[in-house]
């Protein structure tokens, strides 16, 4: 049963929607969707068995319930399935639609077609089990100021999207017009994720080199460094990846980070700015935020 997906629902109280959706991601799922039950909330989300043992699920349960508890709210219920990757697939599509990024962005399911009239840049993704299908406040954040950086500095570009994902910001980044860009991930699935996106958005190998790794494997690909660096992982990673970002950096390479909570906002810019960057830029959506960065100028 290697491709079984678990399929996660939680029925909780409607103001704890986010906390129930950050434990969610950070449990590991990658789709959620909501829908109303009366005075209830019901969020269903998916992972991949192979990622979550019941033991896990357990823990995830008495942690919903914990944050519930914190906050002052009812506990909420939840349960579980084992769903094949048919039911996975078909459950998971009739939650996603197609969505609109910023002012430049369309984000249209594999098996759908953006309207006739669309005058958007359209980024395809069938997210696989990866995380990055553009419903998350930290990938539009990323994409947004993406669009920002690129539209308003629009000369080619050297680009390095540490943490790719689905391979979402990697193509967004293609689509302003970065002449090439590196993608990362550690987890092979994301890996295959971001190859299969770039088949299906048409873009040149050449232009989207695809590795599995982190910043040390860019190190190697890139000695030169980069123009410009996307990092959408926890505010605990970016920080323990600072060092080598660093060394990817030249005296003119701007950043954009994200994955960080707005909690973490202040924690994250005190480690960046001793080491030679300034917080140019900081937007946040719900309890996310991300940093728009630059090299320090003496
Ligand atoms: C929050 S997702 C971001 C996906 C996509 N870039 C987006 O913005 O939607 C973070 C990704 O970082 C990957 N990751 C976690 N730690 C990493 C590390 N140290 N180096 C590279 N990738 C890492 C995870 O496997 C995951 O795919």
């Amino acid at each position: 049963m290697s491709n079984s997906w678990w399929e996660i629902t939680v029925l909780c109280e409607p103001s704890l929607e986010e906390t129930v959706f950050w434990r969610l991601e950070d449990f590991g799922c990658s789709g959620t969707a909501t829908a109303k039950k009366q005075s209830s909330l019901e969020v269903k989300a998916y992972i991949p068995e192979i990622k979550a043992q019941l033991l896990d699920l357990e823990a995830l349960s008495l942690w919903l319930k914990q944050d519930a508890l914190i906050l002052g709210f009812p506990e909420p219920v939840s349960h579980w399935q084992l769903m094949d990757e048919e039911d996975w697939a078909s459950s998971w599509k009739q939650h996603w639609q197609i969505s609109e990024i910023g002012d430049r962005f369309l984000i249209c399911p594999a098996w759908l077609n953006p309207p006739e009239n669309n005058q958007r840049l359209v980024i395809k993704i069938d997210p696989g089990s990866a995380f990055g299908t553009g419903t998350h406040p930290t990938t539009q954040l990323c994409l947004e100021s993406l669009e920002m950086r690129l539209s308003s500095h629009p000369e080619p570009k050297i680009i390095a999207d540490i943490g790719c994902g689905s391979g979402i910001l990697a193509i967004g980044a293609i689509l302003l017009g970065a002449k090439k860009v590196y993608a990362v991930d550690t987890d092979p699935l994301a890996v295959n994720a971001t190859r299969s996106n770039r088949h299906l958005n048409r873009i040149n190998p050449e232009n989207l080199a695809i590795n599995q790794g982190s910043v040390e494997e860019l190190l190697e690909l890139i000695p030169d460094g980069v123009d410009g660096i996307v990092c959408n992982i926890l505010a605990e990673t970016i920080i323990a990846l600072m060092p080598e970002i660093n060394r990817l950096a030249k005296p003119t390479t701007w950043g954009i980070l994200s994955g960080i909570l707005v909690t973490q906002a202040q924690a994250v810019t005190d480690i960046l700015e001793p080491q030679g960057w300034t917080v140019a830029a900081l937007w946040k959506r719900q309890e996310w935020c991300c940093l728009q960065i630059r090299r320090a100028l003496d």
